[in-house]
């Protein structure tokens, strides 16, 4: 099942300098783990803003919700996700 997420990250602008860089290296060591896996095939900045759109390919609702509440930024971020299904005009779906 494909998913687009989309993160906006908002970090508190007094937070910790060394708990920020931890929080992120963490972040970073994350992502690049599930993107490695296959769940997480498509990462964009969305230019101007703390912000990525996503696509997660998973096997259901539970597991996305699994694996994006574990993101170690889960807690300063809002993500707003959308279903995809099969556009009948997509020449690759046939
Ligand atoms: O920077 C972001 O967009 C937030 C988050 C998503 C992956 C990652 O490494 O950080």
């Amino acid at each position: 099942m494909l998913f687009h997420v989309k993160m906006d990250v908002h970090l508190p602008p007094d937070m910790d300098p060394d708990v920020r860089a931890d929080t992120l290296a963490r972040e970073k060591a994350y992502s690049q783990q599930l993107q490695r896996d296959g769940k997480w095939p498509h990462i964009w900045r969305i230019t101007g803003q703390y912000s990525n759109v996503s696509i997660f390919d998973v096997a259901s609702n539970d597991e996305l919700h699994q694996l994006v509440s574990n993101l170690p930024l889960f807690p300063y971020m809002d993500i707003a996700v959308t279903p995809l299904a099969t556009h009948p005009s997509d020449v690759k779906a046939g």
